[in-house]
């Protein structure tokens, strides 16, 4: 777990650079707002689902990823899937392949130009693996679009947390950048 959360630290910070090259953020806006201890790794297991050939049963609801950018490392089963022009598609496990993740933050960051992709993992009849980096900052991390006019107002992190919980005990889910909307 620890070689994978450095490899995926590693990776995750030469791709934010590299996709907010154009983006007018500040040159030092990452090393300065996320620390290490503010991103974390999550071990997902999926039990096998005796129902899933007959019904849609969830591993995990669709949703979007509450980060800047996300590493996914799954096995061959299968079942994680993206909502793409209104429709879902299955992303094929390649054994030699990392699935990465816009996240939330990185869509208001880059004013809208990426998109924080919606996605579901749905269950099979067999027990499924994956492990998923969240890179975060911290929680008093401001983070707005440098492109003007913003779409998003402009929102801390703990602010953005605080919004989904609430969102997901009033209403049953999560809102997300809806909610910052100008
Ligand atoms: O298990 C997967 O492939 C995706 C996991 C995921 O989307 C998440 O943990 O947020
Ligand atoms: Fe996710």
């Amino acid at each position: 777990m620890e070689r994978f959360a450095k490899a995926a630290s590693d990776l995750v910070k030469t791709l934010v650079e590299i996709l907010a090259q154009d983006l007018g953020v500040q040159f030092t806006y990452f090393q300065d707002n996320c620390p290490p201890n503010s991103s974390y790794l999550r071990m997902n297991r999926y039990p096998p689902c005796p129902y899933s050939s007959s019904k849609l049963v969830f591993g995990l609801i669709p949703h979007t990823d509450t980060d800047f950018l996300s590493v996914v490392y799954e096995d061959q089963i299968g079942g994680l899937q993206l909502l793409k022009d209104g429709r879902w598609f299955r992303v094929k496990p390649n054994p030699e392949a990392l699935v990465i993740n816009i996240g939330d933050l990185f869509e208001a960051l880059s004013n809208g130009v990426y998109k924080s992709v919606r996605h579901q993992v749905v269950a099979t009849q067999f027990e499924r693996f994956s492990a998923a980096y969240f890179f975060c900052p911290s929680d008093e991390s401001m983070v707005e679009s440098y492109s003007q006019p913003g779409i998003y107002r402009k929102f801390s992190f703990k602010e953005y947390k605080q919004q989904n919980k609430k969102d997901v005990q009033d209403i049953g889910e999560k809102v997300g950048l809806q909610r910052f909307l100008l």
